[in-house]
């Protein structure tokens, strides 16, 4: 551990992994706060590897958008021989994935304040010309005072262009959520975020995927069909306007998909 690191925070107990690093609980000597550190074991990732570019690229771009309410912020980073240490916002230990497990179905009324706040980060990224590709649950934490939602892990993030209209490329992203053009391996926009928190917002209101199969072949071909259903059994309580919204973020044509600033002015999101 690096000195400065030393002798700025105090390491408490672990409070996670990924495949990388561990995640500790460190308090700020000077004003006692509590933040999230990550140190990433570099002898875990080989060189010039994709793994090794996702985790470089990661505090770049949560330097790029912090400070914003819903994305996870990033203090500071302290490099060693063996690791790179990342001072983060300290989250609650429940993310949204883990919240649908424990709590079941959302009510429309909360998918409502999650998913708004959501579609805040996303349109935060969007204006700086960034794109997440990894929305999911998962990466959707609540901040230690429980109403506050954070958008984290950026290490499949990359940067784009919106002015030249410029495309990126690569299949990134995770099964459920992935949008229709990118199973395709087509070029594609940050609509691809907006397609992934749609997918969010179903799960929260029905407790499954809208696109699903017993194996990532099948759940492709499921959103490459993207064949949006409602089945009665489940949305028969849902309002009109939540399925709405629903049609118009998982929409496969991408010129007619909404774009976050379109979505936070729906009137599903405004009537919250
Ligand atoms: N800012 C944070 N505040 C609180 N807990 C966190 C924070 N960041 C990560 N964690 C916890 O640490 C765990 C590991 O996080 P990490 O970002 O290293 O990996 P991951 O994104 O879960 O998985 P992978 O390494 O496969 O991408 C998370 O699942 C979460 O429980």
């Amino acid at each position: 551990m690096t000195e400065a690191l030393k002798r700025e925070y105090q390491v408490c107990e672990e409070i996670g992994r990924g495949r990388f690093g561990t995640v500790f609980r460190c308090i700020s000597r000077i004003s006692g706060d509590s933040f999230a550190l990550k140190s990433i074991d570099k002898s875990l990732i080989s060189g010039d590897s994709l793994d090794s570019q996702c985790i470089l690229t990661e505090p770049k771009i949560l330097q790029f958008l912090s400070p914003h309410p819903h994305v996870v912020q990033i203090f500071s980073t302290h490099e060693d021989d063996s690791h790179l240490h990342i001072v983060l916002e300290l989250c609650s230990s429940q993310d949204l994935y883990r919240r649908i497990i424990d709590n079941g179905v959302f009510s429309e009324s909360e998918s409502r304040v999650v998913i708004t706040q959501v579609l805040q980060a996303i349109s935060h990224m969007h204006n700086l010309g960034i794109v997440h590709r990894d929305i999911k649950p998962d990466n959707i934490m609540f901040s230690s005072d429980e109403n506050l939602v954070k958008l984290t892990d950026f290490g499949s993030a990359d940067f784009f262009s919106k002015e030249s209209g410029e495309l990126v490329r690569g299949v990134v992203g995770t099964p459920y959520y992935v949008a229709p053009e990118v199973v395709a391996g087509l070029d594609y926009n940050e609509k691809v975020d907006v397609w992934s928190a749609g997918v969010v917002l179903y799960i929260m209101l029905a407790g499954f995927p809208p696109f699903y199969g017993d194996t990532v072949t099948d759940i492709f071909e499921a959103v490459l069909r993207g064949n949006l259903r409602f089945p009665t059994r489940v949305f028969k309580s849902v309002s009109s306007m939540a399925k709405d919204l629903l049609r118009r973020m998982l929409c496969k044509d991408v010129s007619r998909r909404f774009s976050a600033d379109q979505a936070l002015r729906h009137a599903w999101i405004t009537s919250g």
